[in-house]
């Protein structure tokens, strides 16, 4: 795809049709900062989810499809967005149909019930190319949540002999997406338009959580720089459900098992070989930031990865770390074939973050001091997507954002972000917290639902 790096990524218009707590809501903006103020479940964070459903995957809060339906509504919704990006001006359009989401309901096989045609259009952009059937059997790269590799989960789908639903990634089955008005097989494409990253309450916890929420957040910063590893990720994760359905099936053929195990060698080695580079070229840009700024508001941290597959890959070749992992996968099966999982690979790598100035831990730091580590490591990356696309920033979703940050930190960010020129989209209850920003941001007022300029 031809690319034009000269304009930032930004929604210039968003319009939610029955998304959550919203009936209907037109935002029309501009490329700066945006400010959401609203009290306490007034609908902020589902204005973000709506704005992280424009990247690929389950969206901020990884919930079903069928949970973003307003309750009350016509049983669909639709998402749709006029916004620069990586491809130039584009329309983008995602939701659910009315019909598709009764389906989802029942036993119905979605992926064959035709569909009405009733409902509203999903992406309600254009009506050039209508689907009236979801796509069969979404491509790798759309189905899914590769992120975080939930092995738990795929281990319990496969015992359950879930395997074929898992390929068909249940959390976003029946989803629409259109580019242009043209329905595409699946979220992944969006990839190659927006990038988009976010920072919310629910990650407070995240160097202090399980290893999975870590490789999640990694998994999606190296997605803005490599448009084709959520395919690799997928077809990883697709193959280690076979071979974790295979073993609860009681199979011990070996060409089976082997088959599988094969392509998670190859998988697993390019997912370890793309963390590894991302984590090089992080560590560089946060580098430059230390030796630019030594006394950051948002203080350099040190990381690395730590994983079989990125330690073979420290001593070994490519295809040598592939012999080892296919080797050892072999060897372990019966192990693997008790604990109903697969113990080794990667996606049982963790990203070890220290906070830099103090030489600690990240998970011992205070719950600021964790914030601000995060918010360096978010601005680091963003500053290295605006470095390598000549300027296209990555768009923030920071939700509840001024909490837990002093007024020094807070000011800091708002600099950061204007200097990098993105469109972050922040969200809190106290206007007085974002005055640093006035008459440099755009001031959303949000109440039971709706959302208006506010003055
Ligand atoms: N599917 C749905 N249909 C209708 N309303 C919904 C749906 N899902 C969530 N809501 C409503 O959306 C509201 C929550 O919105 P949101 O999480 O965006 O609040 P918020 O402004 O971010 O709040 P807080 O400041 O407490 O984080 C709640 O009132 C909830 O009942």
């Amino acid at each position: 795809m031809g690319r034009e790096y000269s304009n930032a990524l930004w929604v210039e218009r968003l319009q939610l049709t029955n998304f959550r707590s919203y009936a209907a809501a037109n935002v029309a903006t501009d490329a700066g900062p945006q400010v959401i103020v609203g009290a306490n479940g007034s609908g902020k964070t589902n204005l973000l989810e709506a704005l992280s459903l424009l990247s690929p995957g389950q969206g901020l809060r990884r919930v079903p499809f069928s949970d973003l339906v307003r309750s009350g509504g016509d049983g669909g919704f639709a998402v749709a967005a006029r916004a620069h990006t990586l491809a130039g001006a584009t329309d983008i359009g995602t939701g659910l149909r009315a019909t598709t989401v009764r389906s989802l309901s029942g036993d119905d096989d979605l992926l064959s019930s035709p569909s009405t045609g009733r409902g509203q259009d999903p992406g309600g952009v254009s009506d050039r190319s209508r689907v009236d059937t979801p796509a069969p059997n979404p491509s790798p790269q759309g189905g899914g949540e590769p992120f975080g590799f939930s092995d738990e989960s795929l281990a319990r789908n496969a015992q359950r002999g879930g395997g074929r639903a898992a390929e068909r990634a249940p959390s976003e089955r029946g989803r629409i997406v259109r580019i242009d008005g043209t329905a595409q097989s699946g979220s992944g494409v969006l990839a190659d338009y927006l990038e988009i990253v976010w920072v919310t309450p629910a990650m407070d916890g995240l160097f202090t959580g399980p290893g999975s929420e870590r490789r999640r957040f990694l998994d999606r910063l190296i997605l803005c720089f490599d448009h084709g590893y959520r395919t690799i990720a997928g077809r990883f994760e697709r193959a280690m459900t076979s071979r974790n359905r295979l073993l609860a099936d009681g199979v011990r053929d070996d060409s089976q098992l082997s088959g599988f195990e094969r392509v998670m060698a190859e998988t697993g080695v390019a997912v370890a070989a793309a963390r590894l580079e991302a984590v090089a070229a992080m560590a560089q840009i946060v580098g430059k930031r230390r030796e630019r700024d030594p006394n950051s508001a948002f203080p350099w941290s040190s990381f690395r990865l730590e994983g079989s597959i990125e330690d073979s890959l420290q001593r070994l070749s490519a295809v040598e770390a592939e012999d080892l992992y296919a080797q050892t996968l072999r060897q372990t099966r019966e192990r693997d074939r008790a604990a109903s999982r697969t113990l080794d690979g990667p996606h049982r790598s963790d990203l070890i973050v220290e906070h830099g100035p103090k030489g600690l831990a990240a998970r011992h730091c205070s719950t600021g001091e964790q914030k601000a580590l995060l918010l360096g490591l978010v601005l680091a990356h963003a500053e290295l997507l605006t470095e390598r696309q000549e300027g296209a920033a990555p768009i923030l979703l920071l939700d509840e954002i001024t909490a837990h940050l002093d007024a020094d930190r807070r000011a800091a960010l708002f600099d950061e972000i204007l200097h990098l020129g993105a469109q972050a989209w922040m969200t809190g209850t106290d206007k007085n917290a974002f005055e640093a920003l006035a008459g440099r941001a755009r001031f959303w007022a949000v109440q039971e639902g709706k959302i208006a300029v506010s003055e």
